[in-house]
């Protein structure tokens, strides 16, 4: 049993993970469905609810509210998947609860790029979508999603992959952390020139 939760920035890359573990027949558990699910049973609309409903699951559940109902998908997935992907946590006390549940079977995957990068990676996703908002659009995102807790999250990754090179070279490498299976540990590096290459934090 393998669980793989991501987290970073927007723009970052975790829509991108979500992709690969799919395409390599992964079950991908997102907080979004779990707020959704919830609005739905609430009958809200979830297209403009959503943000309300996740607040107010956080105010009469505690902040832990949102991983706590993913919990019962995710074991739901496991009964006949090995590895399930949990895309999009937001803080370090969704963390905890993932490690207090999974242990070592649990792999936090913290996705990084550049705000220039993301920035850039947004605006051509939003061409579109309407969805490019600028610099000013991206910092006040990271200002709401930081906080959240999302930086301590990241700070307690076990592994940090770097996504600033290609998307192959991404895909690659998210590939190698869902292959590696739980207990894989340290940077996946973003030296484009040099093989992928895995190294411990304290070597
Ligand atoms: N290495 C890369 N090279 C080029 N484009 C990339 C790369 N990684 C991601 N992208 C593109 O950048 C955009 C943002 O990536 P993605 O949607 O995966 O981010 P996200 O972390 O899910 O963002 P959000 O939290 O805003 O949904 C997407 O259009 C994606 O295809």
């Amino acid at each position: 049993m393998h669980v793989i939760g991501t987290v970073g920035l927007p723009g970052s890359g975790k829509g991108e993970a979500a992709t690969v573990a799919r395409e390599e027949g992964i079950p991908v558990v997102t907080m979004g469905d779990v707020v959704r699910q919830e609005t739905q049973d609430r009958g809200l609309d979830p297209t403009k609810d959503h943000g309300t409903v996740a607040q107010t699951l956080r105010e009469e559940n505690g902040p832990a509210a949102i991983a706590e109902r993913s919990l019962p998908m995710i074991e739901d997935r496991l009964e006949n998947h090995e590895t399930v992907l949990v895309d999009g946590l937001r803080s370090d006390v969704e963390v905890e609860r993932f490690e207090e549940r999974f242990g070592d079977r649990f792999t936090l995957l913290s996705i990084e790029a550049p705000f220039e990068v993301r920035r850039e990676r947004i605006d051509a996703r939003g061409r579109d979508a309407s969805e490019a908002d600028g610099g000013e659009g991206l910092a006040a995102r990271d200002e709401r999603e930081l906080g959240f807790g999302m930086g301590e999250a990241m700070d307690e990754a076990d592994v940090v992959l770097q996504n600033t090179d290609t998307l192959e070279a991404f895909h690659d490498r998210v590939r190698t952390v869902i292959r590696e299976g739980p207990g894989l540990e340290g940077e996946i590096g973003s030296d484009s020139d040099s093989e992928t290459h895995v190294r411990g934090r304290n070597s």
